[in-house]
């Protein structure tokens, strides 16, 4: 018996400038439901961009974007793209969580108040709930004994745990990942890998802005390769990384790995 696939992401035709700059020039993805996705390529050629875009961080110029079914914007032909209304985008924003590249921790808040802060001010759950909640993440990302340090008091890998057990706590139905490891030390890109790579293995649905070429070929499915503004090639990631066909994927790849 065949299983229908859940498309979970569907951006079409995305395109976007800053100023006279145009950065995504047509970038068209989907995402099925469980799948981890790695987007690769040079710095500039606009891979956070369209992540920014699809939790509208940016609003796109033009293109359709749909997450799980329920149009966020769309463009009719070369028309600018439309969005829905507030409440809408807001109760789309809430089936995806973003993990960014600088961690974005409060730093006032002890990190349990990190992951509960979400929880109560944007679902309204009360802190008795929300707590035994995360401290289960926190486990899960182990963390337990930082739960009542402040971020100031941790390294870049464990801040980057606990702003992946924050997204979680919010639970999505996808991760958005922004270059996690990017801010790292090298020693430390191992710890959060793992937690990513334990994510993939409970069939998180996950996107992931990476220059980590072992994650791409290791744990991700399906690896899109960017430059310019374009989606330049994709495939299985056993697949792209054996036979690239495209010369610019192979530069890049012969730079990189
Ligand atoms: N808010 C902004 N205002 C103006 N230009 C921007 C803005 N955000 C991004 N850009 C420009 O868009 C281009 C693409 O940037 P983007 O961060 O999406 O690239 P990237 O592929 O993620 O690069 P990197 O790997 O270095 O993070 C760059 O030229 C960048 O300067």
């Amino acid at each position: 018996m065949s299983v229908a696939t859940e498309v979970m992401i569907s951006a079409q035709g995305i395109h976007k400038s800053f100023g006279s700059v145009s950065v995504l020039r047509g970038v068209s993805l989907e995402l099925a439901r469980g799948e981890v996705v790695a987007i690769i390529g040079p710095s500039g050629s606009g891979k956070s961009t369209f992540l920014r875009c699809l939790n509208h961080l940016e609003t796109i110029d033009r293109g359709t974007i749909v997450i799980e079914g329920e149009v966020l914007a769309r463009s009719e032909g070369e028309a600018k793209a439309q969005y829905v209304g507030d409440a809408e985008i807001r109760k789309i924003g809430r089936k995806m969580g973003m993990v960014f590249q600088s961690f974005n921790l409060f730093p006032h808040l002890t990190v349990l108040e990190n992951i509960i802060e979400a929880p109560m001010i944007v679902k309204g759950l009360k802190r008795s709930d929300i707590v035994p909640k995360a401290e289960v993440l926190l486990a899960k990302v182990g963390l337990s004994a930082k739960r009542d340090a402040y971020p100031n008091h941790l390294s870049g890998g464990q801040k980057q745990r606990v702003a992946i057990a924050r997204a979680l706590a919010m639970e999505p139905d996808i991760l958005l990942f922004d270059e996690p490891t990017s801010a790292l030390d090298p020693e430390l890109t191992g710890e959060v890998l793992r937690t990513m790579r334990e994510l993939a293995e409970e069939h998180m649905t996950m996107l992931v802005v990476t220059h980590e070429m072992g994650f791409a070929r290791e744990v991700a499915g399906r690896v899109i390769f960017m430059d310019g503004g374009h989606v330049v090639e994709q495939g299985p990631s056993e697949v792209f990384f054996a036979a690239p066909r495209h010369e610019r994927t192979k530069a890049f790849l012969h730079n990189m790995l």
